[in-house]
This record gives C-alpha cells, sequence and structure tokens, in this order.
C-alpha cells in the first residue's frame, strides 16, 4: 500500500535563483520554478547534469535562498528547518571519522543535549531500522560504502525529520550495494511515513523510488517541466513490461540530450 498523503508539504511557486549579482540581466539558473510536493510522498527529482538539481533541493533544505518567488515549507515544528533532514551524496564527508556508528547517529541529540540513556535509545532504534545491528561500535573507516551510507540515513533519521531531502545518496555505491539501499529506502520510507525529496540523474532509479517525478528542464532557465506520476506498485520490477513502458515515456523528456 502507498503511502497516505493528505497534505502539501513543499510549495514553489514561480520560483528563480541566480548565483549571479551586481548585474542588470542575470542568468539564472532556475526560472518559473512550480513545485507541490505532499506530506508522505516520495517525490523526485530527475534531470540532465547541471541544471540544477542540487540547487532546488538545497533551496527546499534552506541552505540557499530563492532569487525570486516563493517557498512555503509544511512541518509540525516550531522552527520548520528542524523538520528536515538532508543525506549527502558523500557519507564520507558527512560522517565523523573519530566516532562510533553510534555516536555518529546520536551526535545530533548530544548537541540538543538529550540525556544519555534516551540516545543511546533512539540511536539504537535506528541502528535497527537501517540495518546496522552488529556495527554500533565500529569506526566508519571499518565499514562499506553501503553501511556508512546506512549510517548518514539512520543519523539524519535520528532527528526525526519530517522531510528527507537526499541528493544522489547512491551515486558512488557499486551496483548491487546501490540496489540494496534502493529497496532499504523504500522499506524505511514506508515504515517511518517520510516526505522524500530524492535527487537523481538515473532514470531507472527515479522509476524504481518515486511516486512522482519532477523532471527537469535543461539548464539555465530550468524547471519543473512535467510532474510525471509513477503508478506501480513497490516493490516495483525493473524487468516488467510496465517498468519499461514508463522508462520509455519518462526518456521522451531526454531525448534531445544525454543525461
Ligand atoms: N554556488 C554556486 N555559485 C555559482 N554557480 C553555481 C553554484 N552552485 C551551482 N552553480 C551552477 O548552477 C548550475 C546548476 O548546478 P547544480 O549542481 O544545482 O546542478 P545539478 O543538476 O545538481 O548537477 P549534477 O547532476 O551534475 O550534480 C550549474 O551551472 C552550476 O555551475
Amino acid at each position: 500500500m502507498l503511502n497516505t498523503i493528505t497534505e502539501e508539504a513543499i510549495v514553489i511557486k514561480n520560483g528563480a535563483k541566480t548565483f549571479q549579482t551586481d548585474i542588470e540581466n542575470p542568468t539564472y539558473v532556475l526560472k518559473n520554478v512550480d513545485l507541490s510536493i505532499k506530506k508522505g510522498e516520495f517525490y523526485v527529482l530527475l534531470g540532465p547534469s547541471g541544471c540544477g538539481k542540487s540547487t532546488l533541493l538545497n533551496i527546499i533544505a534552506g541552505f540557499l535562498d530563492l532569487s525570486v518567488g516563493e517557498l512555503h515549507i509544511v512541518t509540525s515544528r516550531e522552527e520548520n528547518r528542524d523538520g528536515r533532514g538532508f543525506v549527502f551524496q558523500s557519507a564520507d564527508s558527512a560522517l565523523f571519522p573519530w566516532l562510533t556508528v553510534e555516536e555518529n547517529i546520536s551526535f545530533g541529540l548530544k548537541m540538543k543535549k538529550v540525556p544519555p540513556e534516551k540516545r543511546k535509545k533512539i540511536a539504537n532504534t535506528f541502528i535497527k531500522l537501517t540495518g546496522l545491528l552488529g556495527h554500533a561500535k565500529k569506526f566508519p573507516d571499518n565499514l562499506s560504502g553501503g553501511m556508512k551510507q546506512r549510517v548518514q540515513l539512520a543519523r539524519v533519521l535520528a532527528n526525526e525529520p519530517e522531510i528527507l531531502l537526499m541528493d544522489e545518496p547512491f551515486g558512488a555505491l557499486d551496483a548491487m550495494t546501490r540496489r540494496t539501499m534502493q529497496n532499504e529506502l523504500i522499506r524505511i520510507w514506508k515504515e517511518t511515513n517520510k516526505t522524500v525529496i530524492f535527487v537523481t540523474h538515473d532514470i531507472q532509479e527515479a522509476i524504481l523510488l518515486g511516486q512522482k517525478i519532477g523532471i527537469m528542464s535543461v539548464g539555465p532557465n530550468s524547471r519543473i517541466e512535467t510532474a510525471y506520476d509513477v503508478k506501480l506498485p513497490y516493490p516495483r520490477d525493473i524487468t516488467s513490461i510496465d517498468f519499461n513502458n514508463h522508462y520509455k515515456q519518462v526518456q521522451t523528456h531526454f531525448e534531445d540530450f544525454s543525461i
């Protein structure tokens, strides 16, 4: 069963972003971006390299501001920023190598002055959820790429964000580990009911994961050209005829350039 979708969690109206200042006619990376993501939805941002996917994700994360337009984030937190958790492509640069798996996962809780016993309990919950049982006392250097990405995900989840922002989180993993992590992410999303925004330039990954795919046009002036619904049940079979039909339909948006 798909997660229940009831209301909007993220809305962008007529958004634009330029990194240029002090000129009269700036070049916009993003222009006329309209986006609406429902609470509990798994939304994939798909587009060619350099079109502005990470820029858009960073705007939703609050790391960057829109130059033009409106961004609305709806979470139940007093500080909306607390409602958002960001998973980076590289776990190596996100994790602290001098802390164990458990310490990495509970780091944010320690910063929030959560008492040690409660920290341990929360860390254990997410160690279990992300399949890290038996690895709590290890250091990141002694883990595989997939395990490190699990730790990063567990650390983000331990802060209980309502919105999970993921920037090509499996891009650096080998093909088999990547497939395992994709399946794990779907399981975790279903168990936790988060809103997920997932960036990729891989059409197959987009169809495998997303309920909706925001297909971005080539930059500059990139926008969400189409919000494409993937009405396939999970887990999805990449060898099925239905999957292949979706693939062909999405691919038509990218026929003029390689993504
Ligand atoms: N801080 C910055 N200052 C200036 N230009 C930037 C900055 N960040 C991104 N850009 C430019 O914005 C455009 C979009 O970059 P972005 O990284 O968002 O694209 P992307 O779609 O995520 O690319 P990729 O798939 O290759 O990671 C690029 O032309 C990039 O050079």
